[in-house]
């Protein structure tokens, strides 16, 4: 006996879950499926959370650059409120109820457990079988994934999802991964007083961001007291019931926890991806511009491999839904898909890096200002690090990539990000006028470096 409905959604990431939302209001009959928490990662493992954390240990940072700025102040971390925020505020202790009911609100069907794919337009949950008449979304994210490092599947290292349940900052850590989470995590901890070392395998953090951006974020990292190293090979982890042990060579680190951030894999083992002819070994589901994967089958967020975050998880879902009602709409555009990665300063981007632009062989221009040259940036003098990046299009004369770190990088991005996703000349963007003293105004001498340079 199977049930027929419109629309099975597989995982409820945000996009997955914002989805069937949708769908049912549109007065679709839609069966939501999650294994874990609806909603996914971002509110209650990784974005809010760690977002929560960033919060707090900038508190701490400002408060620390009051001498000689503004008088005096004592800092005395502590990690309490931030575990009672993310317990009481965030996740509800990682109940997913709030979600739920608001899902089962809008007319969907929450059935709780592990979908399967078992044939064209056929769902199976714990033996319930689903048939989709319109069809299938998928959206099942990703999990942490941990080297095979010798030793360390032994340990009880910590992944995103043990740091941001943590009821107190330990007195060590070392963080294997120098990417996003590596990097906001890192910072987070040592300014609430944990020794921090940061240990990545390429020759630099932020492997993914303008090699400007990965310079200064270790400056950053070291004048705070942090451990950077880089361009290591880790040959073993091991733990001893209170220490962890990373050898790299010849040489020890020991640190009370060790967090894993070395990337994640798509969840698609098991899905059945074979009834439809998708591969589950794949590292993403590969999607046309509606997000279409195959007959009948809709994937969105993580696992589509075009940018892992919930904003792209989000614009996919919009896609996706518009498809299955039938509507019209443009097609997914990933020329200006926006990043921030939430350190101190943070470090945003949009579009490609130079180097991406190069390899692409775009024929492009840079123009750069530091943040401290600025009018701004000098104003506000204690954590003024940061800088304005532009990769311009010489064939074109539009920005095809920009990065903004700094104080507030994040929403400094906002102006780069319409720039690029509207191709906007950057002759017109030089006619604009910019507020006097923002940060954003970095913008306005970083076009006047794309002419100096030529
Ligand atoms: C520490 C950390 C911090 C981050 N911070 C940010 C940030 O600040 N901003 C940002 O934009 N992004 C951030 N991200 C990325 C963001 O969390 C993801 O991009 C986002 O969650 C979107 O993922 P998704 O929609 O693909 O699904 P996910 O959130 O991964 O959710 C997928 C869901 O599918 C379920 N599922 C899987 N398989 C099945 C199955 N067979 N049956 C039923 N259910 C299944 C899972 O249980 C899960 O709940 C962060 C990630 C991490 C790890
Ligand atoms: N602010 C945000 O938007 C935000 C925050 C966190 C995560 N995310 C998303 O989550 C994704 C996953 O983040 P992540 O940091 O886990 O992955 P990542 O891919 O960004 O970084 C992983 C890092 O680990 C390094 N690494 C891999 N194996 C190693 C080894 N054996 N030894 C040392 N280093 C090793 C890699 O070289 C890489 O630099 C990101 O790509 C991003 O899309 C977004």
């Amino acid at each position: 006996m199977s049930d027929e409905v419109d629309v099975v959604v597989i995982g409820l990431g945000p996009g997955g879950e914002d989805a069937a939302g949708r769908l049912a209001e549109a007065g679709l009959s839609v069966v939501a499926i999650e294994s874990r928490l609806v909603g996914g990662e971002c509110p209650y493992y990784a974005c809010v959370p760690t977002k929560m954390m960033v919060r707090a240990a900038g508190l701490l940072e400002e408060g620390r650059r009051v001498p000689g700025m503004a008088g005096s102040a004592t800092v005395r971390p502590d990690w309490a409120p931030v575990a009672a925020r993310i317990r009481d505020e965030a996740t509800d202790s990682w109940d997913d109820k709030v979600a739920a009911d608001r899902l089962t609100g809008k007319g969907a069907r929450l059935v709780r457990g592990e979908g399967r794919i078992t044939g064209p337009n056929e769902v199976t949950v714990d033996g319930q079988v689903f048939q989709a008449r319109r069809g299938i979304v998928l959206n099942t994210g990703t999990a942490p994934t941990a080297p095979p490092i010798d030793g360390l599947a032994d340990t009880p290292f910590w992944t995103n999802r043990e740091a941001v349940q943590a009821t107190e900052a330990p007195t060590s850590l070392i963080v294997l991964g120098g990417g996003v989470v590596g990097a906001e995590m890192t910072q987070v901890f040592s300014r609430f007083g944990t020794r921090v070392t940061i240990v990545e395998a390429a020759d630099r953090l932020l492997l993914n961001e303008e090699p400007e951006s990965s310079a200064l974020i270790r400056d950053v990292f070291e004048r705070e007291g942090i451990g950077v190293r880089t361009g290591v090979n880790v040959t073993a982890v091991s733990h001893d019931g209170d220490e962890f042990t990373m050898r790299l060579g010849d040489e020890a680190l020991s640190a009370e926890r060790l967090l894993v951030a070395t990337g994640r894999r798509p969840n698609l083992r098991g899905l059945g991806l074979e009834h439809v002819g998708l591969e589950e070994r794949a590292r993403h589901i590969p999607v046309d511009g509606h997000m279409r994967a195959a007959d009948g089958v809709w994937a969105i967020g993580d696992i589509t491999g075009m940018g892992a975050f919930t904003h792209v998880s989000m614009y996919q879902a919009g896609i996706a839904v518009r498809d299955i009602l039938g509507e019209e709409g443009s097609p997914a555009a990933y020329r200006a898909v926006p990043r921030v990665t939430f350190t101190d300063p943070e470090i945003a981007s949009v579009g490609l890096t130079e180097a991406q632009a190069r390899e692409q062989n775009l024929p492009v221009r840079t123009g750069m200002a530091r943040i401290p040259d600025s009018t701004r940036g000098w104003i506000h003098k204690a954590g003024n690090d940061g800088f304005v990046k532009l990769v311009e299009s010489t064939e074109w004369g539009t920005l095809v990539g920009a990065t903004a770190v700094g104080p507030a990088g994040g929403e400094i991005l906002g102006f780069l990000a319409v720039a690029v996703h509207t191709e906007t000349p950057t002759a017109v963007l030089r006619e604009m006028i910019y507020a006097y003293p923002t940060f954003h105004r970095a913008i306005e001498s970083a076009l006047a470096d794309l002419d100096a340079r030529g």
